[in-house]
């Protein structure tokens, strides 16, 4: 039997970095808004079983989304980080009829309207024991600063240094233990992957793409823009 994915879309920031008047997911991405995009994405792929939109407890945008009432679009209330939204979403899903506990989930940021068809397919295609994570090995020199200042304190050696993307794909109820336990233990996670490795997991790492960027300050809406009229005119 094919496999089919649940796909958990936070969006329940408040894009604080971007300084806008609405939440950046809200923003008009080429006419359509950024959260739009990417719900886009995946509501017409053969191998997406459905779409769950994490959203803010005071989102008053969301009813005017094109996707508000699509059949495979449902929504959940966020929480405070976005690991908090995540993990909401997947008790959702748990809760939801027809679901097996160990299924595969992916989770992508609202704020990466821009990822490909390619891509996705990579992530989804993946077979893994431990999961898996779109990513960019580090394409400049990296630096780690010194304690608290932007001095610097030593060259890491990029060729082991990668960028996390997402989607970034787990077992349910592997991800929503995980997240649980780094939460009880007062472990900040970032990303999915973070709490996986907590519980000591190796996650592969599935070669993303530099146009799947998170917009996340005002100048990233302008390179999105950019690329995503590149894009646009080459395919
Ligand atoms: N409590 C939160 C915080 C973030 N997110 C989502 O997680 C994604 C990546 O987070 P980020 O880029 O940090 O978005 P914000 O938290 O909104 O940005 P900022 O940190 O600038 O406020 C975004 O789609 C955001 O909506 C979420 O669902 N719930
Ligand atoms: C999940 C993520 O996009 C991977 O790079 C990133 O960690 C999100 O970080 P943010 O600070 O919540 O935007």
């Amino acid at each position: 039997m094919t496999q089919t994915f649940w796909v958990i879309i936070p969006a329940a920031g408040v894009g604080q970095r971007m300084q806008a008047n609405c939440p950046k997911q809200y923003l008009s991405l080429a006419g359509e808004t950024i959260l739009d995009r990417t719900i886009a994405l995946f509501i017409s792929h053969p191998l997406i079983a459905g779409v769950l939109v994490g959203v803010g407890q005071e989102d008053a945008y969301w009813p005017h989304s094109t996707w508000y009432n699509h059949a495979l679009v449902k929504t959940f209330i966020g929480g405070e980080e976005r690991s908090d939204t995540v993990q909401k979403g997947l008790r959702h899903l748990l809760s939801m009829p027809d679901i097996n506990e160990h299924q595969a989930v992916l989770v992508h940021d609202a704020a990466r309207p821009l990822l490909s068809q390619d891509a996705l397919n990579r992530i989804m295609d993946h077979q893994s024991e431990h999961g898996a994570i779109l990513a960019m090995p580090a394409k400049d020199t990296v630096k780690l600063q010194l304690a608290e200042r932007p001095l610097v304190d030593a060259t890491l050696d990029r060729s082991a240094i990668w960028l996390a993307q997402t989607p970034q794909k787990f077992p349910l109820s592997a991800l929503l233990d995980a997240l649980e336990k780094a939460r009880l233990e007062g472990v900040s996670v970032t990303d999915e992957c973070s709490a996986m490795e907590f519980i000591g997991w190796h996650p592969d790492l599935v070669i993303g793409e530099s146009s799947n960027i998170k917009i996340t300050l005002p100048e990233d809406l302008l390179i999105a823009e950019a690329l995503f009229s590149y894009l646009s005119k080459s395919h």
